[in-house]
């Protein structure tokens, strides 16, 4: 898992690197941190040597490690222009001493330094340079950036931006942050990703990763995004005090799904019981069953009122489909059933499609009080609890909720744009107070536990994703998920089904288009999502394995 963290987090390391036993120079980091960027950087520009760079330089640290790559481009052969602006006494130590060094460098033709007192840098000048240049650094604020843009950085921030897009596309390249990214939530200053930060084609970020690289808006402004250790000790870019923020990657799930026991049953990957669907909605209840079926839950049990049972069985041959009391929506009369039922069932996913009616409220307050099991709690079983949240903490057993933004802002009170704002801080909160685990749906998705110390996040999915349905496969991909003979605990389970119901939505975009591929296809594709996992997992224990070993186990010639 790639482990994001936020800037403080961040400072503290880079405090750590300074202090004893280490005592390593902030001067030599900034050595190291502009050195990276050009060795980094090299890639995209297809290399230095005669290639004209604009680099523009703020007044702290990222300004300094800014001075520092260009005396490492002007090494590699290229032409520069160094733009830095303001009081030279208001500029980093570290900034001064690297700024004395490239002084004596400028020359006027191959090391241009564009140095102005004032307030502004010369904008004509710089939209010249700029739309002469085949690469710019962006070196004006890192992870000392929150809030938004101050002048005259935000006009320069502008003026870069319509620059890029108006003339030949030069290589952008953002020094550990793209300048107006917030490096602990990735919101950008004034909103606008198109104005309010620069749109880079890669940071070369240094120590951490930063968690707003990873949260839209920053992550489209972020570009590629490559980490360089810049020298600092491994111990202490390891330390994890506080919140821990995990990115899933491909290797955590498929360690995770283990292979089956070759002499496994049935009974050993789990009951998923689906409790859904209303007169108005059968469907969901289905693709949460089609979902769970998928990704190889053992049995798969799905009960939906009376009335929508015929349109249901029969629907998918291997789901054990039945109705259950009278009508077309679930009532406080059918609670007894679906609980006697539920003694069966290893986990039940409860919500799809129930609908918004009146009567259904009691209905899911009762089944939660009185069922004893896991429980993913989804769709209008989020709607119908949200005035009784206390629910959860007279639970005896686990409950993971998948809200999407919107159900999740009725459940907390917040605004969409607020829990967007600081994502992980308001699902940490959330999962605090009520004791549950909480998978927040979106771009990225966020699986946190109740402890709220470690999150994780997930970037597996794409666009084609958003669309009805999707919500309720993964519903049942998280309650196979949890049911597997491994027994993931629950915020495993939730990031292993975030991650591979994204990975089968990728899948889809591969095999039938980016967007047009129903809720069905995308639970059919699960099965090949786990399949490239475990290839990839035994592709790495050949590696770790002398193959000499394999010729052993052939015994052939
Ligand atoms: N040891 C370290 O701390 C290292 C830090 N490094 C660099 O240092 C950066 C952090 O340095 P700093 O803490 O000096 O912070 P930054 O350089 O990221 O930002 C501080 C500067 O930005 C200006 N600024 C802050 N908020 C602003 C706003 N809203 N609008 C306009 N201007 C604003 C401040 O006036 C100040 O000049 C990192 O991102 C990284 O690039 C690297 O040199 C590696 C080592
Ligand atoms: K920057």
């Amino acid at each position: 898992m790639k482990t994001l963290y936020t800037a403080a987090q961040m400072r503290q390391m880079d405090r750590e690197a300074m202090a004893a036993p280490y005592g390593l120079s902030p001067t030599v980091l900034m050595e190291n941190a502009g050195a990276a960027v050009i060795a980094k950087g090299a890639a995209y520009v297809g290399g230095w040597n005669r290639k004209r760079v604009t680099i523009l330089c703020g007044k702290g640290n990222n300004g300094g490690d800014g001075l520092v790559a260009a005396r490492h481009a002007l090494a590699a052969g290229a032409q520069v222009y160094v733009y830095i602006w303001g009081d030279e006494t208001t500029y980093s130590p570290e900034s001064r001493e690297h700024l004395q060094t490239l002084r004596a460098m400028a020359d006027g033709k191959t090391c241009v330094l564009a140095e102005t007192p004032g307030a502004l840098p010369d904008l004509a000048m710089l939209r010249r340079h700029i739309e002469s240049s085949q690469v710019v650094v962006d070196a004006l604020v890192g992870t000392g950036f929150h809030g938004a843009l101050r002048e005259p950085t935000a006009t320069v921030v502008r003026l870069v931006g319509k620059c890029i897009r108006t003339t030949a596309s030069p290589v952008v390249l953002a020094v550990d942050m793209p300048s107006g990214v917030d490096a602990d939530t990735g919101a950008v200053s004034g909103d606008d990703p198109e104005t309010g930060a620069i749109t880079a084609t890669a940071t070369i970020t240094f120590g951490a990763y930063k968690r707003g690289l990873f949260q839209y808006p920053g992550k489209i402004c972020a570009g590629e995004v490559l980490r360089d250790p810049i020298g600092m000790p491994f111990p202490v870019l390891q330390r994890t005090a506080g919140t821990v923020t995990y990115m899933v990657e491909a290797a955590d799930v498929a360690a995770r799904l283990s292979l089956r026991s070759p002499n496994g049953h049935k009974g050993m990957h789990g009951t998923v019981g689906i409790v859904g669907g209303s007169e108005s909605m059968s469907g969901a209840a289905l693709l949460a069953a089609c979902g769970a079926v998928r990704s190889g839950a053992g049995k798969v049990c799905l009960r939906v009122p009376a009335k929508v049972a015929p349109a249901c069985m029969g629907k998918y041959t291997e789901v054990m489909a039945a109705g259950a009391g009278t009508g077309g929506h679930f009532t406080e009369a059918d609670v007894q059933t679906v609980c006697e039922e539920a003694r069966n069932w290893s986990v039940l996913a409860l919500g799809p499609g129930l609908g918004r009616y009146a009567e259904t409220q009691a209905f899911v307050r009762q089944v939660l009080q009185r069922a004893a099991l896991p429980v993913v709690l989804d769709a209008d079983g989020l709607y119908h609890v949200q005035a009784a949240q206390d629910i959860f903490q007279q639970r005896a057993y686990p409950v993971i909720l998948t809200p999407h933004l919107g159900e999740f802002s009725r459940l907390t009170g917040c605004s969409v744009a607020a829990i967007q704002a600081d994502s992980v801080g308001t699902v940490q909160a959330f999962a605090r107070s009520r004791g549950v685990y909480v998978l927040l749906k979106g771009t990225p998705t966020y699986i946190v536990s109740p402890t709220g110390q470690t999150v994780y996040v997930n970037e597996t999915g794409n666009a084609g994703m958003s669309c009805g349905g999707m919500g309720d496969v993964l519903t049942g991909i998280v309650a196979a998920m949890w049911v597997r003979e491994t027994h993931p605990a629950p915020a495993e389970a939730a990031f292993m089904a975030a991650y591979l119901h994204g990975a089968a939505g990728d899948r889809c975009v591969r095999t039938i288009g980016s967007y047009g591929y129903t809720p069905e296809e995308l639970a059919k594709a699960v099965p090949q999502a786990i399949r490239e996992l475990e290839r990839q997992a035994a592709d790495r224990y050949r590696e770790m394995v002398p193959s000499s070993h394999f010729e052993d186990q052939g015994g052939g010639e």
